[in-house]
């Protein structure tokens, strides 16, 4: 349990980090109390699970670096000014680089999330995250959360210690989208580079831009600066599907599709027990001749099939290309492999097995 320090050590913090440069929290600034209280803030719990935000070289222009070397609270003492939008309390989840990101920690987050908000102890939550696999993450809570609270994700393209380290700014930023009264009943939000994405529409399209994070089927939810929050899309109604109770996601493989493809994927995920297939289509989600007659063999052994794309922008249609009435398949409509794939094990996770039932749910809102 994190405690409650005084008012004279929190204006001690003001006063260094008022000084100090942005970067200083991976300088050894020293570790700040776990709770920065203002009276009447709205307040933020703060939960840090690692990643390049948290990573730290031996000198600023290093090219190598450790993700996750440094604390959530060493990361937000690095923050000047945060303390005046919000009350923070910090908690450290993980401190993993997000590529190891995985379900256990996802079930942590998601549990710490609701029995935050079930016992009213957060307006808001910021999650700080590697930003490999945010998405996933992201679309995860989104799905399994269902409250109106804002849960917000946020990271970095540099380490700490990098020249122009942009973790600082994107904290800051998401802390004031949390406590932006227009951030309630949005689902999950990413917020990076000054713009505000849905967890469902993101996804990391660069492998080392600061503006990696695009929406490139629904466009940004809104914009934010260190004047203003904008929101440019109306807010979603809140839906929630079950956690399973062993904290257990069925396995379920994503098979990447190719010119000159046979089925042997295929063949082999069925044979190593998979419970659901996505496939990262070609195009409009197609596969070759072979890998469609493995589909069917994966179908007919009870095997749920979703075509997904690997083209990263577009709508996978149904029965365009492929007869998914006939071979009994679910089209992912807008989401992308890695998401098709977590609402999957959700939907299986929680009893539904037909295609026609778990299309619907991939079909909401298209
Ligand atoms: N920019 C980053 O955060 C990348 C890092 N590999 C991570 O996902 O943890």
């Amino acid at each position: 349990m994190v405690s409650v320090r005084g008012l004279p050590i929190l204006a001690a913090i003001l006063g260094v980090a008022s000084v100090m440069p942005v970067y200083s929290y991976a300088e050894g600034a020293g570790a700040p109390p776990a709770v920065h209280q203002q009276v009447s803030l709205p307040r933020v719990l703060v939960l840090a699970t690692g990643g390049t935000i948290s990573g730290k070289a031996d000198t600023r222009s290093a090219i190598g670096y450790d993700a996750g070397a440094v604390t959530g609270e060493q990361l937000i003492a690095g923050v000047p000014g945060v303390e005046k939008l919000a009350q923070l309390q910090v908690e450290q989840i993980s401190n993993i680089a997000s590529q190891n990101m995985n379900s256990q920690v996802w079930f942590k987050l998601a549990e710490r999330i609701r029995r935050a908000f079930a016992n009213n102890e957060a307006d808001a939550v910021v999650i700080t995250h590697g930003t490999d696999t945010m998405e996933e993450t992201a679309f995860f809570l989104d799905n399994v959360i269902g409250d109106a609270r804002p849960v917000i994700l946020t990271g970095a393209m540099r380490p700490s210690t990098a020249i122009s380290a942009d973790g600082p700014a994107n904290m800051y930023e998401a802390v004031k989208v949390a406590v932006d009264p227009q951030a309630r009943g949005r689902g999950v939000l990413v917020v990076l580079n000054d713009e505000v994405q849905s967890a469902r529409g993101v996804s990391k399209m660069h492998t080392t831009a600061l503006q990696t994070f695009h929406s490139p089927n629904l466009g940004p939810v809104g914009y934010v600066d260190p004047a203003s929050v904008r929101f440019v899309a109306p807010a979603k109604p809140q839906q929630h599907l079950d956690l399973p109770a062993d904290h257990k996601l069925p396995r379920v493989q994503i098979v990447y599709a190719h010119a000159d493809m046979d089925a042997q994927q295929i063949d082999d995920a069925v044979k190593g027990g998979v419970r659901g297939i996505v496939i990262a289509g070609m195009g409009d989600g197609n596969v070759s001749t072979d890998a469609l007659a493995g589909i069917e063999r994966a179908t007919k052994a009870g095997v749920v099939v979703v075509r997904s794309t690997r083209v990263g922008n577009g709508f996978v249609n149904r029965d365009v290309e492929v007869d998914d009435d006939h071979y009994g398949l679910v089209a992912s409509m807008d989401l992308n492999p890695q998401k098709a794939r977590i609402l999957l094990q959700l939907l299986l996770a929680n009893g539904k097995t037909a295609a026609a039932d778990i299309q619907k749910v991939f079909s909401v809102g298209f």
